[in-house]
């Protein structure tokens, strides 16, 4: 383990019956990090984190916190959650609506025995932090669902966590609330130097707001790495098509080099070639076919008739015309048709006039994974 992990899941699985809700995983977080635990509904997340907190015991493997053991079942080890020093803030908030919004906070205090003094100082300071403070009497179901969420966090931060552990925090927010929320956090866990972790089926929460993401997919982890890692240079199908749209297009491998890399030519078409490492044939050989998956950011569309040169050679480019086109405000959508046949959905910048019929060109040099057919 290195010096700095503080929170370390070593081959956890977790069986509820017959049934595998998280298999075999393993990770590693370190201090003052954000993690966000990112799948579909019913893929492991929540289990796991009910794991780190207590709420849930492991099958099988260990869940260890600064260098200490909380659960392996083979050593009969656990830890139970009010001996964890984790703080938690769940979808629904779970805030007492008979107490007041100071009551509500100074409850995990209380529970801890602080004496009045004390708990009064600690419960303002954190009021203090979420931008409470003017509300401290009033009772919690007075306040809207942006200010009882702040009061979960303030009472999920109060008796200064070591871990702080989000589940959906944010899903019953409005879209706009949600943006705000997610600023305030991120800014609270860069002030505190706090380790967070965030799960969530939401990839740009996920993306937003984490140093790291690991990416769960049927109770198992795919892929885990900084944001920007896994959107650019996604391991698998899933991870890929989870972060992202991206569009598809039919290549072939023209040249295999001794180093891992590959060329893929677009043939038939005007563009020049791409060299890249980033691909997952197995084995490849001249003249497989295979596909190109480029994040759609990194396409440069261009009316076929302003297309002058022919581009760069490392630019690979397609010809295709306009199906069908939808004004919708800030761009257009598109239906295009490529040489080939393959048709494509496609948002097209509004820094041209587009119309049906028309020809156009895309050009790709970046973002670009290879892909087996
Ligand atoms: N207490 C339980 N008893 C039996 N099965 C459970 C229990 N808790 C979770 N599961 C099952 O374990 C799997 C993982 O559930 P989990 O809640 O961890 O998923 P999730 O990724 O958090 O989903 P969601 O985003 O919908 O909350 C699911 O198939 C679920 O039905």
């Amino acid at each position: 383990m290195s010096v700095d992990t503080i929170l370390k899941f070593d081959h956890v699985t977790k069986m509820f019956g017959e049934d595998t809700a998280v298999n075999e995983v393993s990770f590693e977080v370190k201090s003052g990090e954000f993690v966000a635990i990112l799948g579909q509904s019913g893929c492991g997340k929540t289990t796991t984190l009910r794991m780190i907190a207590g709420l849930e015991r492991c099958s099988s493997g260990e869940i260890s916190f600064q260098g200490k053991v909380l659960d392996n079942p083979d050593r009969k080890v656990f830890i139970p959650p009010n001996k964890r020093d984790m703080g938690m803030v769940f979808q629904s908030y779970a805030i007492w609506p008979h107490m007041t919004v100071f009551e509500n906070v100074a409850y995990p205090l209380k529970v801890r025995r602080y004496e009045k003094g004390k708990i009064k100082e600690e419960v303002e300071r954190v009021l203090e932090l979420v931008g409470l403070s003017h509300l401290a009497d009033k009772k919690a179901t007075q306040l809207s669902g942006g200010q009882q969420q702040r009061v979960a966090l303030a009472r999920s931060l109060v008796f200064h966590p070591k871990l702080l552990l989000l589940d959906e925090p944010f899903s019953n927010l409005d879209a706009k609330l949600r943006e705000q929320m997610r600023i305030e956090i991120k800014t609270l866990q860069e002030r505190l130097g706090l380790m967070v972790i965030l799960v969530t089926h939401d990839q740009v929460e996920a993306l937003s707001l984490a140093d790291k993401i690991i990416m769960m997919n049927k109770g198992r982890k795919d892929q885990v790495g900084p944001p920007k890692e896994l959107y650019e240079k996604p391991n698998t199908v899933f991870v890929r098509d989870f972060l992202g749209s991206t569009l598809k297009l039919r290549v072939k491998v023209n040249a295999v080099r001794g180093n891992g890399m590959i060329e893929i030519k677009q043939e038939n078409e005007i563009g020049g070639y791409f060299e890249t490492a980033d691909h997952h044939l197995v084995d490849p050989k001249v003249g497989d076919e295979c596909f190109m998956a480029v994040r759609a950011e990194y396409i440069n569309i261009q009316p076929a008739e302003n297309q002058m040169s022919k581009g760069d050679h490392s630019e690979l480019q397609f010809h295709a015309q306009i199906e069908k086109l939808l004004f919708i405000g800030d761009q257009y959508e598109s239906i295009i048709k490529i040489r080939n046949g393959d048709e494509h959905h496609l948002f097209l910048p509004k820094t041209n006039e587009w119309y049906e019929g028309q020809e156009i060109v895309l050009g790709v040099k970046r973002g670009i994974t290879i892909w087996p057919n």
